[in-house]
């Protein structure tokens, strides 16, 4: 399979070793300075780029015919517009803010707990991310998902980076040294604590999933999700 790689940082090397392992060839590394020559030639792009790039990308993969797997963070107020523009070209789009198949187990466990914790209100959600110092989103793409996640199994109605709102999960988005990733979710009362907690120890089951995703992809025309890929519920 012939690989577009739109955005070449920590996480476009990743995945280009662990593609040419699995026998696929890199036919654009994309960075912010280069263009766009080659895109067309490619069954599928994968961008994992910056919040600022990620919509540019995205579009130039669906004006070439190139279905795109988009693990870039932070460019949630355009997602309808990529999905209008996915729907317009008949393209072909997966878009995850976590591509490791232990977040997306983790991401069951977090909807399934929700559900139990609803009737309990004497415990209060929060989540805590954690993460590298050059991460330029917060809150991190995941812990959103994670929010969205207890938001659509509760009573709660939104989150919040550091305001104490009740309706509102917080989410406390704290940046150390080279940390890959690690979130918790944390359900508190007066008399215990329930946590949960996904600790990922390098970048590998990002780029792995994200490989795994754009060999799904290619050929196919839709709008898909980690659950389509890994057959979960
Ligand atoms: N969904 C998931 O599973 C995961 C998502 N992510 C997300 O992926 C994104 C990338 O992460 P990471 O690799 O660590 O970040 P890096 O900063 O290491 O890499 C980003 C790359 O994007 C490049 N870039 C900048 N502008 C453009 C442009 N216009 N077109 C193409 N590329 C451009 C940068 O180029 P230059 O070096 O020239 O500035 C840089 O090489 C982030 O949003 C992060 O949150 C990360 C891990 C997992
Ligand atoms: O920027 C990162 O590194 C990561 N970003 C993603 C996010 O924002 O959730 C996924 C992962 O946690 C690493």
């Amino acid at each position: 399979m012939k690989i577009a790689l739109l955005g070449y940082g920590k996480m476009g090397k990743v995945i280009e070793r662990i593609a040419l392992e699995r026998g696929h060839e890199i036919v654009l590394k994309k960075d912010e300075f280069n263009t766009y020559d080659g895109l067309s030639t490619a069954d599928v792009a994968i961008d994992f780029s910056v919040p600022s790039a990620a919509v540019h990308n995205i579009s130039a993969s669906f004006n070439a015919n190139v279905p795109v797997v988009s693990g870039t963070t932070g460019w949630l107020e355009h997602y309808d517009e990529m999905i209008a523009l996915c729907n317009e070209k008949k393209g072909g789009f997966i878009s995850s803010s976590n591509f490791s198949l232990g977040v997306n187990i983790f991401f069951g466990l977090n909807e399934y707990l929700a559900k139990i914790m609803k009737q309990f209100d004497s415990y209060k959600v929060s989540m805590e991310e954690i993460h590298h110092i050059h991460k330029l989103d917060a809150p991190s793409g995941t812990a959103i998902s994670l929010a969205q996640g207890v938001i659509e199994n509760s009573n709660y109605t939104g989150w919040s980076l550091d305001e104490e709102k009740s309706s509102h999960i917080r989410i406390d988005a704290k940046r150390i040294g080279e940390v890959p990733g690690t979130h918790t979710v944390n359900y508190d009362s007066a008399i215990d604590s329930i946590e949960i907690k996904h600790t990922a120890h390098n970048r590998e089951g990002f780029a792995l999933g994200a490989v795994i995703a754009a060999e799904w992809l290619a050929g196919k025309q839709g709008i898909f999700t980690m659950k389509d890929v890994l057959n979960l519920q």
